[in-house]
């Protein structure tokens, strides 16, 4: 008998998958629908404090493997989520979920996170710290002293659990660096990785870029990212201290792929491409691909083999 069930920041989840922030979850609509299915959890699109229509169309495009987009943050604005979640958790008090938010400067982060912590929500907050669509705006997560700023005005008045979503790195110098600031601060939980920003994709027969915004510039999620994502769950699996938990998220699309990112040390994984291509069966799917994995190797719970990946030294 297998168990797919994960523990963060001492909230047990009884499926160690969930959607990502982004893809089928911007409205009620939505997120009632991941909570009606196998998913062990739901992050909602991320929020700014007031709606925002996002980005020009077209501002995503497929592709063989994965997809391209510059949504720019389109989202019903922080009261809309803050209300959902609030409501849910009178409705399902074991519960946890996650409230995901995006404020396009620090302020915005501080007054978000301000409302929250004098709301009633108990529940997780992803921090954004790596949307690479709105134009203008920096990652925060490519600027260690930005996060390390943040993180300590957040540390001053922020009680509840929190997490932040990292931008991918490139250079095991970074994850140092990265991981040195954010192990200076009570975090519940990393998610790792955001789309690889300010990827170009072009149509040969029409010679144009494949979105609108920003003369074509995108992130790119789906397959083609999965060794990149596991890199960066590996590299700081590694360097965060145990008490932060990692969310893996990047190239899931099957049973087989969830367990790589929860072997590099995911004790929680993120899917959205291909949720937002295969819509909530795709945890059904998923979790018996992963039950065969685990049932074939021996393994009971994820904690048999989470974060026990080999290598030849
Ligand atoms: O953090 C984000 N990552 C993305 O790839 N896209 C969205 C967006 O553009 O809203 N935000």
């Amino acid at each position: 008998m297998t168990t797919l069930t994960t523990t963060i920041g001492g909230r047990t989840f009884e499926n160690c998958m969930m959607n990502a922030a982004g893809v089928r979850c911007q409205s009620d609509e939505d997120l009632t629908t991941i909570i009606n299915s196998n998913a062990g959890a739901y992050v909602t699109k991320s929020a700014t404090p007031q709606q925002r229509a996002g980005n020009p169309s077209p501002r995503m495009k497929t592709l063989p493997k994965g997809c391209i987009n510059s949504m720019g943050l389109p989202n019903n604005g922080l009261d809309y989520y803050l209300n959902f979640v609030i409501a849910d958790q009178q409705q399902r008090p074991d519960a946890t979920n996650f409230l995901s938010i995006a404020g396009t400067s620090l302020a915005d982060n501080l007054s978000m996170l301000h409302q929250i912590q004098d709301s009633a929500y108990e529940g997780f907050v992803e921090l954004n710290l790596s949307c690479p669509n709105v134009p203008g705006h920096p990652q925060t997560g490519y600027d260690f002293e930005q996060v390390d700023t943040t993180l300590n005005q957040i540390f001053d008045f922020y009680t509840k659990p929190l997490g932040v979503k990292l931008p991918p790195y490139f250079d095991l110098v970074h994850f140092d660096q990265i991981a040195e600031v954010l192990n200076k601060y009570p975090l519940t939980f990393v998610t790792t990785i955001n789309s690889i920003g300010n990827a170009l994709v072009i149509d040969p027969q029409t010679e144009r870029v494949a979105i609108k915004p920003k003369g074509g510039f995108g992130g790119i999620g789906g397959a083609s990212v999965k060794p990149t994502a596991l890199a960066n769950v590996r590299g700081l699996a590694l360097r965060l201290n145990p008490s932060i938990a990692i969310v893996g998220v990047g190239g899931i699309l099957s049973g087989e792929d969830v367990f790589e990112h929860i072997l590099c040390g995911a004790s929680m994984v993120q899917i959205g491409t291909q949720f937002g291509y295969e819509g909530v069966n795709l945890f059904d799917r998923l979790s018996k691909e992963l039950d065969d994995i685990m049932a074939l190797k021996g393994y009971h719970s994820i904690e048999d083999f989470r974060g026990k990946l080999k290598t030849f030294d």
